[in-house]
């Protein structure tokens, strides 16, 4: 014989009940706790008869309780199982007339009401109280007479009804085809329903019970429950069989006639088949279960222990003249408590969540087989299915290693070896494009300030030359490597033109030496310009005045036919900025201007992009709401009979424009990124050709208009040119003031001029930190 399981949980559950009367048979039925004995009477006929007692051990003896402390002990842990997705059985098993039907549909006063209306509302209170969870509820009623099934929540009439019938799947799942499955969105809209299959079934008057089922009911609640706070594929469905079985008395056919012969042989067949049924489902070594031989054992094939919750309910009626029955039900009791049951929630995926699941799970298996050929060294670049990543993969690593560079992310996660290898070959891709970036920018840097060089005399060293006996400055240009090209064509230039100051170099500066008729600078003599393109016109010069305060190395520079001998003064800064521009500064103005464009395209670009993530943020958000509201719409339309989700064409579309979606934002947030690096980068750039245009028009302006003193040059310095190299703070003062006079507020230029006045820089010195500061970028 089957040993019963020790924990409750892992089988059937049995509780009896007794139904009251006021004759029960106490001398032969003893209730104790849980034991339940039963003790036949010795019959006088029969010789050397046995003493005949048996005790059952049963999970709860229900004897005088009320209709709801029968479903507390019964029903309640079953109906909450259901609501988490644990298929749950309970079903009243016993003689006509021990009170099943009362027990599981009750009579018609709310307090007693049955096992099924209280179901229904344990049910409802449930998902009234879960707000994380949308519910659906559907219900289906069926009655087995005569091994013909009836649906009792039918459209028709029973009498138009054509005959059900029982499918397996291929999961040897039964259902029944054409049997209605109604949608209740509430408790009330359930209860009419329950009502309207208790008014349907078939009921027929007995000897032993007047109003007496000559069926087994099978009322089945269905529960499907979906996540409402995340988008969660997964869901459950489970259902609850509410079974009411026909009385389980052996009748003896002779006892009837006609169509209750028909109904009793029927019954006690479908009964004896759900013994058989039992009894192999306790064998543990038995293979075959026979469901199939009746409706009934085919409809609950699965819904006995299994991976539901099962309860039954034996009523039995304890008067004298019942004890064979109460002892037949009381030792189906004893054999339905060995079925084994493992309850398990039942989860399924919706489609796309499904495929999703499986892409996920192919990639992981085939990440483990490339692991595994690794491992092996069995890696083949062309036999194996894993032996290149995807190109998405592939993007997907470049955007995750962009991201980490730029700081958005910490991580970089890997399945494979592939993986990892692709992310080295991503940084070194990356390294090299910045390499390569930086290293065009260094030539370029590096033509422009050759440039530069080349219009301030190559790189010079500017020396204050010797005073010519004159008391002249001459600039001395050094012909050195530094700058080859310009530099040494021009020093053969100025070799063929003998050096003579004066004569115009093409770039403004007069240099070499200077012949002896230019010895004298007094005013009024000949002078070759400073800005030979941009001869000052006779309205300039006469606003400029004449420049009695230029040095001689102004004086020299500047250009004058007139040799009136009127006195003369240098021009506003503003105006010789403005000259500047036009002539020598051109070419760093040009670079200058250019960085300053390329900065504010950047810059707009970024913007643009920024707006452009907003909008596609908006659409996302937008689209998610839409799945969300679509999804519950679903919940109450779109399911198949057996319960499965439909993702209708409306809702695809909505997730492939999300996705589409997503795809751009992935994009533009991309070129944000790279905007943003561009960004200070092109920002520096301008700065330091805004401060090398500062540099060259101050160089440019000192010296053309004010000039070094003389007294300089033979030791007698002044307080305004006492250090040639001015403090840092002073130097960072001044870059402020030369940019701030490039940002165009020429009113501040002589506060600005004043100040400059007050500290010599050197020229040298200035160079050598531009070229500091643009090795550091570099090499940053
Ligand atoms: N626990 C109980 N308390 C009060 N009345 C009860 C109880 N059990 C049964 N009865 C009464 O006994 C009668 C028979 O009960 P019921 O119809 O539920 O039996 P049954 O087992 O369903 O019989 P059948 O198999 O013939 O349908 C009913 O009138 C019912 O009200």
């Amino acid at each position: 014989m089957a040993t019963v399981p020790t924990s409750s949980s892992q089988r059937v559950k049995v509780f009896v009940r007794a139904r009251p009367t006021p004759y029960f048979a106490s001398e032969f039925i003893t209730i104790r706790d849980k034991v339940i004995s039963i003790q036949l009477p010795v019959s006088p006929r029969r010789i050397n008869q046995q003493a005949r007692e048996w005790n059952f051990l049963v999970d709860g003896i229900l004897s005088n309780s009320s209709q709801e402390e029968v479903y507390a002990a019964c029903a309640h842990d079953v109906v909450s199982g259901v609501m988490n997705g644990v298929n749950g059985t309970i079903f009243a098993y016993g003689q006509t007339g021990a009170g099943k039907t009362y027990t599981m549909s009750g009579e018609p006063q709310y307090r007693l009401r049955g096992i099924i209306p209280r179901a229904l509302s344990q049910i409802y209170n449930t998902v009234r109280e879960r707000d994380d969870c949308t519910t659906i509820v559907r219900i289906s009623c069926l009655e087995i007479y005569n091994e013909t099934l009836t649906d009792l929540l039918g459209e028709l009439p029973k009498s138009d009804q054509g005959s059900l019938s029982l499918s397996e799947n291929e999961k040897g799942t039964s259902s029944v085809k054409g049997l209605s499955v109604r949608v209740a969105d509430n408790e009330e809209e359930a209860l009419n329903m329950f009502f309207e299959a208790e008014k349907n079934r078939l009921v027929g008057e007995h000897a032993l019970n007047k109003q007496c089922s000559r069926s087994h009911i099978i009322f089945t609640i269905n529960v499907e429950c979906h996540s409402a706070v995340s988008a969660s594929s997964e869901y459950t469905i489970s259902k609850l069989h509410l079974v009411d079985l026909a009385g389980s008395e052996r009748l003896g056919i002779a006892d009837h006639s006609g169509t209750i012969v028909t109904e009793t042989i029927y019954i006690n067949k479908s009964l004896s088949f759900l013994e058989q049924v039992v009894m192999a489902l306790t064998e543990k070594r038995r293979a075959h279960v026979p469901y199939r031989h009746c409706k009934l054992t085919q409809l609950l094939k699965g819904s006995i222990g299994g991976n539901c919750n099962s309860v039954m309910i034996a009523n039995i009626w304890g008067e004298r003249e019942h004890l064979e029955n109460t002892l037949g039900t009381l030792r189906f009791s004893e054999r339905i408590m060995c079925v084994c049951a493992d309850p398990q929630r039942n989860i399924h995926y919706n489609p796309v969540g499904l495929i999703q699941k499986y892409e996920r799970d192919i990639k992981a298996l085939k990440e483990e087989m490339a692991m595994q050929e690794l491992l092996h060294g069995k890696q083949s670049s062309k036999t194996s299915v894993t032996a290149h990543l995807t190109e998405g993969q592939v993007a997907n690593i470049k955007d995750g290693v962009k991201n980490y560079i730029a700081g958005t992310t910490n991580t970089l996660e890997f399945n494979s070896i592939r993986e990892i290898k692709e992310t080295f070959s991503q940084f070194k891709e990356y390294i090299n494009t910045m390499k390569k970036d930086y290293q065009e920018e260094l030539s370029k840097l590096q033509e422009q300030l050759s440039k530069v060089d080349a219009s301030l005399s190559g790189p010079i060293e500017e020396k204050p030359v010797k005073p010519t006996k004159g008391g002249k400055f001459n600039l001395r240009k050094n012909t050195g490597a530094a700058s080859p090209t310009t530099a040494e064509t021009e020093a053969e230039d100025y070799s063929d033109k003998k050096q003579e100051v004066g004569v115009s170099d093409g770039q403004g500066y007069g240099i070499g030496q200077a012949p002896g008729d230019v010895a004298n600078t007094k005013l009024g003599k000949k002078r070759i310009s400073f800005l030979p393109k941009l001869a000052i016109s006779a309205d300039q010069k006469k606003k400029f005045g004449k420049g009695q305060n230029l040095s001689s190395d102004a004086q020299e520079f500047c250009i004058d036919e007139d040799t009136s001998g009127q006195p003369y003064s240098p021009p506003s800064r503003v105006e010789a900025f403005e000259l500047f521009k036009k002539g020598r500064g051109k070419e760093i103005n040009r670079i200058f201007l250019q960085n300053k464009d390329l900065l504010q395209r950047k810059r707009k670009a970024a913007y643009d992009v920024s707006c452009k993530l907003n909008q596609l943020k908006q659409k996302i958000d937008k689209l998610r709401r839409k799945l969300v509201d679509k999804k519950k719409g679903q919940m109450v339309t779109a399911t198949t009979s057996d319960g499965r989700q439909i993702l209708d064409s409306e809702e695809y579309n909505y997730l492939k424009e999300l996705q589409e979606a997503k795809r751009e934002y992935k994009s533009q947030y991309a070129i944000l990124e790279g905007l943003k690096l561009d960004i200070p980068y092109c920002d520096q750039y301008t700065q330091q050709s805004r401060q090398k245009l500062a540099d060259e028009f101050d160089t440019w302006y000192k010296l053309a208009f004010i000039g070094d003193k003389p007294s300089q040059a033979s030791g007698e310095e002044t307080s305004a040119t006492s250090s040639p190299i001015e403090p840092p703070e002073t130097s960072r003062f001044k870059d402020l003031q030369s940019m701030a006079l490039l940002q165009g507020d020429p009113s501040t230029m002589a506060f600005y001029y004043a100040q400059l006045r007050t500290g010599k820089r050197s020229i040298t010195e200035r160079r050598a930190t531009i070229r500091k500061k643009t090795s550091m970028i570099l090499s940053h």
